[in-house]
């Protein structure tokens, strides 16, 4: 397990829309983003991704199905700052969960996959379109390695990654 991963983030699909969180924050005002945080200590990753989604959406994990999916990375100016942890959650069609919700993180809301994966669309986080085809149609994990420079993505590869025996038991809930 990597240590400088310090966050996760999970993509929950319901049919042909995911919900999509738009933070608050100042740094996220305005952007749509997938749910999750920073891991706490002595956490696995998918106890953690567990939690936040708690936190965040108020399902539990008998709601949906987790699925590990691999990492994303970047590489800022130069510097490798690390990166964060990457999941996709199913939830049966027949759940019901209503959007839009105003919760303390900002609000909540289903987009169609389509309109997230629009280039032209200048509303979700800059490096979606780099790994949510992966992430839904592709069973495998990758690495999906994003290089910044002056603020703009400029660069980024996608690596499949193997799951050795351990790595396994620690992304099992
Ligand atoms: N799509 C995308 N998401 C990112 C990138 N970098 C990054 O931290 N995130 C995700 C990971 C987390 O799910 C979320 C971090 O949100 P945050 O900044 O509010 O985290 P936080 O410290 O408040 O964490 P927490 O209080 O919720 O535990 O954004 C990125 O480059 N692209």
């Amino acid at each position: 397990m990597k240590s400088r991963l310090k966050y996760n983030i999970c993509f929950i699909k319901q049919g042909d829309r995911i919900l999509l969180l738009n933070r608050e924050k100042p740094s996220w005002m305005g952007c749509w983003n997938g749910v999750g945080g920073k891991l706490e200590p002595e956490e696995s990753p998918t106890q953690s991704m567990i939690r936040e989604i708690s936190e965040e959406v108020n399902l539990t994990a008998a709601d949906y199905e987790l699925f590990y999916k691999g990492i994303v990375t970047w590489t800022v100016d130069g510097q490798d700052l690390g990166g964060m942890y990457l999941y996709a959650a199913e939830l049966p069609t027949q759940f019901p969960y209503f959007t839009p919700i105003k919760t303390t993180e900002g609000i909540l809301d289903w987009k169609q996959i389509d309109w997230i994966l629009n280039p032209r669309n200048q509303g979700v986080a800059s490096n979606i379109p780099v790994f949510l085809n992966a992430l839904i149609y592709d069973p495998a994990c990758y690495e999906h390695h994003c290089v910044y420079s002056d603020g703009r993505l400029i660069r980024h590869n996608s690596t499949p990654i193997e799951l050795v025996a351990e790595q396994v038991e620690a992304f099992k809930h």
